[in-house]
């Protein structure tokens, strides 16, 4: 194996591990990558941004003050962007490289704690790509792609964030001058969130309600300069600003923008959808949706984001455990290894086995991505809703479950992985922010619950749309136990059907009683949104199902059985997480959740021998996992002894406070 980039001596527990795995980890790195030639590309890319002595950082930055982590940040951040426009022209940067560099793999290792530049690439750049016309392409893209220019997507503001359509911030056409004028009317229409908005970016798109010719058309997006090209001083009528520290990704520089009366040019509003003429006149695009279309290609993007993450805590805690020794089994036995607690093993395999599943979820939302956005450049919108509802499902469970994962997979570790140095603190930080940012997860659910709800009333024909074809036949499939995943997919089809089945019938019942829809459909919203939650597991359960069944025909026998095995983990340890339910919703019998149950404990036994292997196909370096746990070697406690040296507290043996207040304290008496 080469993940390792350190060259100390292997600890014997991991080279035991390693002696016992079952298949060829390297074969399952390629498929995992895509194949050789890609797993070769990924590695060389790694090094050329990995082995860059400008991007190491002496200091951990969790010792560094706020501005200075912002400042080394911003400093490192230039480094990437320039290696980035590098392999832009050397032709070798597409989307997939701009994920690995910006999200969870490259990105979290170069800037640990989030990169002030990030929206740069992922939301500024795809809005002008999205909704700017050709002639302002011409004009802007160009500037933006050589980052002569840095930009924003500034939407949220401090009085809103989900309710879009309630934004205040308003953008008024001048026919007079030809111009929009900029203005934030309340506290609560400020500008607050936007990444990299507080002293890196100099131009922003902005989303306001647009107002011409004395009628407000809703929101809009404006490219909008805020600083000075030379001097970055912002510029008139504009309040800017950084929000302060948060929870985790400190280094992003979230801000906070106000507008005065700020004038920008008519051709400035993007204009690819919705236009407004020099007189002012409005002309409206076919669907007021289009303009949210760089919401759903972020959300696209984050649930392989979220694998990621979840890739990285699943490769430190299992190798942690495997290393890490703790109590007895059996009186006058030598302490196991903790991988050996049947519990312990529950909190990690499924978890590994979650990464896989996220990650064929994620390339099947990609592909659906591509393909209806090149629908809609043609005027085609019909499958706009099944992307919109496919999105919003998926970056829910994805960001909820790798946050648990996450979280669960800190607990694992124990004490130690409580420390910083663990990276699994700062992790949880990164990956717990995705529940919210870009759509908040309960909202996200209740969109899709919203499409379900629609296609179950109205009886729509769902035999060309992919997620909800199941819904044709389901409510009354009634097959008994087999330990097959085949009839976990049904069970789950099943009780997802009577889930919506029943959450319409309540919305149904409550309008009956004289209840308003809207008011009927927000008391129904608990029943709403978890039926939408085990719509979505469904569904990824399923294409990790197809996914194998592909897969194992091109793999050895040996990696096709450990796929196999995790595929059945993932998919007994969805459905038992819905025990309650399934006893609801199908003729499941309480025997027959006891042979899941038995199942799931011989798919922990059976994964048991190949867990590190199938952590170490990860092929996450050493550099990337950032973690005293997690590093190849395994040798967590010099590691752990090495960076408590770094504590400032260290670099004197008796601090100052002791004279101070410590000694006159001790030494004092009431
Ligand atoms: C350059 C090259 C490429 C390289 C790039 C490569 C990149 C790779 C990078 C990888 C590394 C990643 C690193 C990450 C870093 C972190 C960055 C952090 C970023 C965080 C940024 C943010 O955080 S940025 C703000 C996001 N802020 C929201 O996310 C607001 C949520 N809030 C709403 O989104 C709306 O407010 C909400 C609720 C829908 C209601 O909207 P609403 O009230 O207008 O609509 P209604 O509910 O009334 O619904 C009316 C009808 O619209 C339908 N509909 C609604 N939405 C629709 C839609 N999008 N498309 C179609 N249809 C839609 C709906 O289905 C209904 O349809 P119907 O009537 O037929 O049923
Ligand atoms: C780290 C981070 C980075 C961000 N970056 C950006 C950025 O670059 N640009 C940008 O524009 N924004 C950004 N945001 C803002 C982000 O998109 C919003 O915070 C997010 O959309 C949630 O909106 P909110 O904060 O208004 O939450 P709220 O909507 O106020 O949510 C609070 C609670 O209300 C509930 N709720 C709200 N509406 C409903 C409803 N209709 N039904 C049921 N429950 C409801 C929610 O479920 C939640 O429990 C960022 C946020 C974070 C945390």
């Amino acid at each position: 194996m080469t993940s390792s980039t350190n060259k100390g001596k292997v600890n014997p527990d991991l080279i035991n591990e390693r002696n016992k795995c079952t298949f060829n980890t390297l074969e399952l790195t390629h498929l995992l990558d895509g194949d050789e030639v890609k797993t070769k590309e990924r590695k060389s890319r790694e090094s050329f941004f990995l082995d860059d002595a400008d991007l190491k950082t002496e200091v951990p930055i969790e010792y560094l003050s706020h501005k200075e982590k912002y400042e080394e940040a911003v400093r490192k951040a230039c480094i990437v962007f320039r290696k980035v426009q590098q392999l832009q022209n050397e032709g070798k940067a597409g989307v997939d490289n701009y994920r690995e560099i910006l999200g969870g793999q490259l990105g979290s290792a170069l800037l640990k704690d989030g990169h002030p530049l990030t929206l740069h690439y992922v939301m500024f750049i795809p809005t002008l790509m999205g909704q700017a016309t050709i002639q302002q392409q011409a004009e802007w893209i160009q500037k933006a792609w050589s980052c002569n220019i840095i930009g924003t997507y500034a939407q949220t503001e401090l009085g809103h964030g989900t309710f879009i359509r309630g934004l205040e911030t308003i953008a008024t056409y001048d026919p007079k001058t030809e111009e929009f004028v900029l203005d934030s009317p309340t506290l609560t229409s400020y500008k607050w969130w936007p990444g990299g908005l507080g002293q890196s970016a100099n131009y922003a798109i902005v989303l306001a309600q647009l107002y011409t010719l004395g009628k407000c058309h809703g929101i809009h997006p404006f490219i909008v300069q805020l600083r000075d090209e030379e001097t970055h001083e912002p510029l008139s009528g504009i309040i800017i600003g950084e929000i302060g520290c948060k929870l985790g990704m400190n280094t992003t520089n979230n801000g906070y923008l106000g507008f005065n009366k700020v004038r920008i040019p008519r051709t400035n509003m993007l204009m690819k959808n919705n236009q407004v003429l020099p007189d002012g006149t409005y002309v409206k695009s076919p669907s007021s949706k289009l303009t949210y279309g760089t919401m759903i290609f972020v959300r696209v993007v984050l649930v392989q984001d979220a694998a990621t993450y979840l890739k990285k805590a699943a490769t430190i805690a299992t190798r942690y455990s495997a290393v890490r020794h703790q109590s007895q089994i059996k009186p006058n036995e030598p302490e196991p290894q903790i991988i050996d607690f049947v519990t312990q093993q529950h909190k990690l395999f499924p978890y590994i086995a979650t990464c896989f599943a996220f990650q064929y979820s994620a390339t099947w939302l990609w592909e659906l991505y591509n393909n209806v956005t090149g629908e809609l450049e043609s005027g085609h919108l019909d499958n706009l809703p099944e992307l919109h509802a496919a999105s919003c499902v998926l970056k829910a469970v994805s960001s909820a479950d790798a946050a648990l994962g996450v979280e669960t997979l800190r607990l694992a570790c124990g004490g130690h992985g409580y420390m910083t140095s663990s990276n699994l603190p700062t992790t949880y930080g990164l990956v717990t922010a995705m529940c919210t940012y870009e759509g908040e997860n309960t909202v996200l659910l209740l969109q899709t619950a919203r499409f379900l709800i629609k296609i179950w009333q109205n009886k729509t024909n769902v035999t060309n749309l992919p997620t909800v074809r199941y819904l044709q036949n389901s409510l009354n499939r009634n097959s008994p136990f087999e330990k097959t995943v085949s009839w976990i997919i049904s069970a789950l089809q099943q009780t997802a059907t009577g889930k919506i089945d029943l959450a319409n019938r309540h919305i149904n019942e409550r309008v009956k009683k004289g209840e308003a829809y809207e008011d009927a459909w927000n008391n129904t919203s608990i029943e709403l949104v978890a039926a939408a939650e085990i719509h979505g597991r469904t569904f990824i359960v399923e294409t990790f199902f197809s996914t194998v069944q592909k897969l194992r025909k091109q793999t050895s026998v040996e990696l096709g059985t450990v796929l196999s095995q995790i595929l059945e983990l993932y998919a007994v340890y969805t459905i038992l997480r819905s025990t309650g339910d399934l006893l609801r919703f199908t003729r499941t019998s309480s025997q027959d959740i006891e042979l899941l149950q038995g199942w799931l404990e011989e798919l922990l036994a059976a994964i048991r021998p190949n867990a590190v292997g199938l952590v170490d196909s990860f092929d996450m370096r050493d550099e990337v996992l950032a973690s005293t746990l997690g590093a190849y070697d395994g040798n967590v406690y010099q590691r752990l002894f090495e960076e408590a040296q770094k504590s400032p507290l260290n670099s004197e043996p008796v601090n100052k406070s002791f004279h101070l207040y410590l000694k006159p304290f001790m030494k004092s008496n009431l």
